[in-house]
């Protein structure tokens, strides 16, 4: 979401929060069929399998490598006010001081679930979503993981805008406060829990998994028939509507909540 261009009150609306992570839906799922064309190449998550040049001492994985390299850049880049002024290649300029106009209450803060997400994405998801065995696609596999990573990460700390807009809603916000200053996670999660969404995302996510699964020709219908179409989707729809169930809504709470516990703290 562009918080530069909008006034700060009204990007974090819960509409325009939740069409975010509706776009978001198709991130994932497309960046989940990239990673499932390739088999699972275990020894890219294997620590020293591999040298790198001018890195003798790391002793790490490749994807850790790979994700490592990459942040760094990111790093470099992230004071920067839009994507446009980074260079494709070269030196990057002396970064400046942050001109991100987050609404104040969004200050960057210590909220990150990466570990969790890096888990299970490797225990859960990998293991089901690719082929077992090594295809040697070791560089294509790492570039999706990264893919992977980056978007479910995205998806979830979004959960700290969602909260911040929940917590805004004057009906409720006596009840967070109340039930912030009682340290009660499960309430304040019970109350920013919406099952109505969560249901009607489990069914677009089906829908939407079946229908980017699909080759799709020039002529001819789409099939929205699991039991038909299922044996030559490009992705097995069952996994992507579990890792949202399992994963990234649970997660994403989680996020929701640790966020509204430190909200009182100023
Ligand atoms: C994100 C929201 O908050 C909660 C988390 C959801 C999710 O991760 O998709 C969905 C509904 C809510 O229980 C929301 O209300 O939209």
């Amino acid at each position: 979401m562009n918080f530069l261009s909008e006034n700060s009150n009204d990007s974090l609306s819960l509409g325009k929060l939740r069409d975010t992570l509706i776009r978001l839906e198709d991130t994932i799922i497309f960046a989940l069929i990239e990673r499932a064309q390739f088999a699972r190449n275990v020894s890219i998550y294997k620590p020293g399998i591999f040298k790198y040049e001018g890195s003798d001492d790391f002793n790490g994985s490749f994807l850790e490598f790979f994700l490592g390299e990459s942040e760094k850049v990111h790093a470099k880049v992230r004071r920067y006010q839009s994507p446009d002024e980074y260079p494709f290649t070269g030196p990057l300029p002396e970064p400046v001081l942050p001109p991100l106009n987050y609404p104040k209450i969004l200050k960057p803060n210590n909220i990150n679930v990466n570990d969790k997400i890096m888990k299970f994405y490797l225990e859960n998801i990998i293991p089901t979503l690719c082929a077992d065995g090594e295809d040697q696609n070791f560089g294509s596999s790492a570039t999706r993981d990264v893919a992977c990573l980056q978007a479910l990460s995205q998806r979830i700390h979004y959960g700290k805008f969602v909260a911040e807009a929940k917590f805004q809603d004057q009906k409720l916000q006596p009840k967070y406060i109340e039930y912030i200053k009682s340290r009660d996670s499960e309430a304040i999660e019970a109350l920013l829990t919406n099952k109505k969404v969560e249901e009607s995302l489990l069914k677009r996510l089906r829908r939407k998994a079946l229908t980017y699964g699909q080759d799709i020709t020039e002529s001819g219908g789409l099939n929205l028939d699991i039991e038909n179409t299922s044996r030559c989707l490009k992705i097995n729809v069952d996994v992507v509507v579990e890792l949202y169930e399992k994963w990234v809504i649970p997660l994403t709470k989680e996020v929701e909540v640790i966020y509204l516990l430190e909200r009182l703290d100023e």
